[in-house]
């Protein structure tokens, strides 16, 4: 997936991942992985997600990347916030409200610049990288995290043979394939829900989001 692929969904706003309500697994599961309050949360290919600010109303400062300049003013200005901006390396920093996100490419993101994250959350980012970018993916994620970090997953299984991605499929065998380093244990199936929306349109008969907790060791 090229950078003009993403900037030209923005352009078009054909942006069917976008869940302006927020994702219901968010709220269910992120209290069960016990991340204290005021720890950085790291939420890599962010969009536009309300989920940012529903992070930082739990008292996390959140840190978003994001290549669409496009999705970063429309999250704040959605929001209702006034953010800042400056420009930060290759980045163009955008905060308000305990909130930042880096607008640029989440493999540009160094710890030098951003420091280490103790906690992650991954919405439909590790799903929209075709599969030779997901292994690139998850290390340089696991640069950006302090070694004991943890985070909550979310990702979409159905047969991609019914569809080209993205969102791509990826199976529960892949999750721990990538994340071999840490524990994962599979928290939550949404039973099929994920194909009756924009995936059903696309033909895909069988779709079910799954809701994994990672713990580095
Ligand atoms: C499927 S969307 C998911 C957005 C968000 N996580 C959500 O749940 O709504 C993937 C997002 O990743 C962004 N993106 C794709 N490649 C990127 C990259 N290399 N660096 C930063 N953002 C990227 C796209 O612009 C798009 O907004």
């Amino acid at each position: 997936m090229d950078h003009d692929f993403w900037h030209e969904r923005w352009a078009q706003q054909q942006i069917g991942f976008h869940q302006p309500e927020g994702h219901p697994m968010l709220a269910t599961h992120w209290p069960t992985l016990d991340i204290a309050p005021g720890t950085p949360v790291l939420v890599p290919l962010c969009g536009k997600t309300p989920d940012l600010r529903w992070l930082a109303r739990q008292g996390y400062p959140v840190t978003g990347i994001e290549l669409s300049e496009r999705a970063a003013q429309d999250f704040f200005n959605e929001q209702a916030l006034t953010a800042s901006v400056d420009r930060v390396g290759r980045f163009n920093r955008y905060s308000a409200a305990g909130i930042d996100i880096w607008v640029g490419d989440f493999f540009a993101a160094d710890i030098a610049t951003l420091g280490r994250f103790e906690a992650f959350y991954d919405r439909a980012a590790l799903i929209a990288l075709p599969e030779e970018m997901r292994r690139e993916y998850v290390q340089h994620l696991g640069r950006l995290l302090t070694p004991r970090a943890k985070g909550l997953l979310i990702t979409l299984d159905y047969d991609q043979n019914e569809m080209k991605g993205p969102p791509f499929a990826v199976p529960e065998s892949e999750v721990h394939q990538h994340f071999d380093d840490a524990t994962v244990d599979l928290i939550d199936n949404d039973h099929g829900r994920a194909g009756q929306g924009m995936l059903h349109n696309r033909r895909v008969k069988n779709a079910s989001e799954y809701a994994y907790r990672i713990a580095y060791r």
